[in-house]
């Protein structure tokens, strides 16, 4: 089969120092991938290549090939709003605008020229379900965004990435911040989310790579070590760096 995101021979620079060394890696369609492994080993700066945030670091240097849907997303004239509708991405802290719950699912679709204030209402109430916060907040989408708990505030940001309709979401530790609870709930969500999109999530959390994720990429210093299944990777690693990091010894 086709992959959904081809990564081939990629190596990144900040400056002089390489950050990412001969990355490559085939992502399937609706597949969830973790990517784990030790602070400052490069699974941030590989998960932010894939939507072109890195183009916004200045002495940030790729080279090698990132393409999805067979399409190299560094060609010259490849269309990168278009590729930001495609590719949506939720962060570590929970970051909503200052502004109400519906300004904040409605801003997407208004950037990319949706005015009918019907098909803004809809775009609303299917994102908010999508993301399993409707029920929590229709009552009241006034309410500014702010004043939702960590929790809620998380499920709204997925809504928000949700609200372009991409096919690809991009979590760097989308549970990091949150209480047990509203982690678990975020987990439900993104294995019910696969059934309609690719999710790649970094995660610290080797008991949530492994509850939710179908491949996992183990990266060290700047290169993936391992890839493959998820459980072979945790029953079976066939390298002892994975097998160090994931039973705790390192990391
Ligand atoms: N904008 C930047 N300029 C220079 N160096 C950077 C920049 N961003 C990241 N780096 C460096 O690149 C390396 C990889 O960082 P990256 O954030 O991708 O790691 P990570 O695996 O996601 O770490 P963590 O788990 O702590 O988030 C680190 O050594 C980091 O210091």
């Amino acid at each position: 089969m086709k992959p959904k995101i081809q990564i081939k021979n990629l190596d990144l620079y900040y400056g002089d120092f390489q950050a990412l060394k001969g990355i490559n890696l085939d992502i399937q369609e609706k597949e969830i991938t973790a990517f784990i492994g030790p602070s400052g080993c490069g699974k941030s700066t590989t998960l932010k290549c894939i939507n072109r945030m890195n183009d916004l670091i200045p002495d940030c240097k790729i080279e090698g090939l990132i393409s999805i849907d067979g399409e190299n997303i560094y060609e010259k004239n490849y269309d990168v709003n278009n590729l930001r509708k495609r590719v949506g991405m939720v962060f570590q802290s929970p970051n909503p605008f200052p502004m109400s719950i519906y300004e904040n699912i409605v801003y997407g679709p208004k950037t990319h020229g949706v005015k009918d204030k019907t098909k803004l209402d809809e775009i609303v109430e299917k994102s908010l379900k999508g993301a399993a916060i409707w029920d929590e907040v229709k009552g009241n989408l006034k309410k500014n965004a702010m004043s939702l708990s960590g929790g809620q505030q998380q499920r709204l940001c997925i809504a928000r990435a949700l609200s372009v309709e991409p096919d690809i979401i991009l979590m760097d530790e989308p549970t990091s911040a949150l209480d047990p609870i509203s982690t678990g709930k975020i987990e439900d969500l993104v294995s019910e989310l696969k059934e309609k999109y690719t999710i790649i999530m970094v995660t610290h959390n080797m008991q949530q790579a492994s509850r939710v994720s179908d491949k996992t990429a183990f990266f060290l210093t700047g290169e993936i070590i391992e890839y493959g299944d998820t459980f072979e990777i945790f029953s079976v690693p066939k390298d002892k760096r994975t097998e160090d990091y994931i039973t705790g010894r390192f990391g």
